[in-house]
């Protein structure tokens, strides 16, 4: 783990490109919750961290720990009670463009079928040709393993395939940032480990930068270029976790020692933090 990594040398981990600049900025962020029965509830405590161009950053902690609050707040979802959050240089007061997000739930609008369901945010933002974005979404569904499923309704998909509904459509418009909040966490682990490769590939192909939230220790460092370790709320970081494996990773991967004394080391830590209580 001593050796010089790729960003060290100035270049993208996954490909070796030049690294070019922070595309999020999060610079001592905190978020109280009010509820409305007027207690305070503190998710984040001064929280800074940065995702780089092209980068995957997946954020690992335990429940509770702010994870999702962090996102909203990337997201222009929810509003930081102090701190500051830049999305390509510009501070966050709404959902930046060229933003896309995928929650844990799929979201999908049961009466409408497939490439209609892909085709959701072009009903909301001005400006697209509908049949060209037609034709993006039958190339999604089709990159993604769905092509014929297009005149299918969401009930008629298993949950991973419903998921990759939901990934389509958070490519649609061609984000440059991915945020994605436990996607796969619903799914058995078999559809998981699919989907991890099938994200992958998408990642090193179109070169997004992605934040990505888990509970897996596992997710994290297979996807990752680094990992934020958080601690239980409110939440810190604990460290920021430099992944230097090869790529593209096969699942296999996960069975090398390297592997596991990077899931050891995150382990470790979140269990020193108390992560796990007993
Ligand atoms: N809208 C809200 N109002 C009040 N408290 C909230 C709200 N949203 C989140 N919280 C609280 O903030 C803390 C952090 O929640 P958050 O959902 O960000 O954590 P998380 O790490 O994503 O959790 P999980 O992994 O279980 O999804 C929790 O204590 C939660 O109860």
């Amino acid at each position: 783990m001593a050796q010089k990594t790729s960003s060290q040398r100035g270049l993208h981990p996954a490909s070796d490109r030049p690294i070019t600049r922070d595309y999020v900025c999060v610079s001592d962020v905190s978020k109280t919750y009010q509820t409305p029965r007027n207690e305070t509830i503190e998710a984040l405590s001064h929280v800074s961290l940065t995702l780089t161009t092209g980068e995957f950053l997946s954020v690992v902690g335990p429940s509770g720990c702010g994870k999702s609050t962090l996102l909203k707040c990337i997201a222009g979802l929810s509003a930081p009670t102090s701190g500051l959050i830049t999305v390509n240089g510009r501070p966050v007061k709404e959902p930046p463009p060229k933003m896309g997000i995928v929650f844990q739930r799929d979201i999908l609008l049961d009466w409408l079928n497939i490439v209609d369901n892909v085709l959701l945010p072009i009903r909301y933002t001005r400006g697209h040709n509908p049949e060209t974005a037609r034709q993006s979404a039958m190339r999604l569904l089709d990159t993604i393993g769905l092509a014929g499923f297009e005149h299918n309704h969401p009930w008629e998909l298993s949950g991973g395939m419903r998921q990759r509904v939901a990934i389509c459509r958070s490519l649609l418009l061609e984000p440059d940032l991915l945020l994605m909040d436990e996607p796969f966490g619903a799914l058995d682990a078999l559809t998981r480990d699919e989907l991890n490769l099938v994200l992958q590939r998408i990642w090193l192909r179109d070169e997004k930068s992605v934040l990505f939230i888990t509970h897996s220790i596992q997710e994290a460092v297979f996807l990752s270029d680094r990992v934020v370790v958080m601690s239980p709320g409110p939440g810190r970081i604990l460290e920021m976790l430099e992944i230097d494996l090869p790529r593209p990773r096969e699942l296999e991967i996960r069975e090398t020692p390297e592997f596991g004394r990077y899931s050891s080391h995150i382990r470790a830590l979140l269990e020193r933090h108390g992560a796990f209580r007993r």
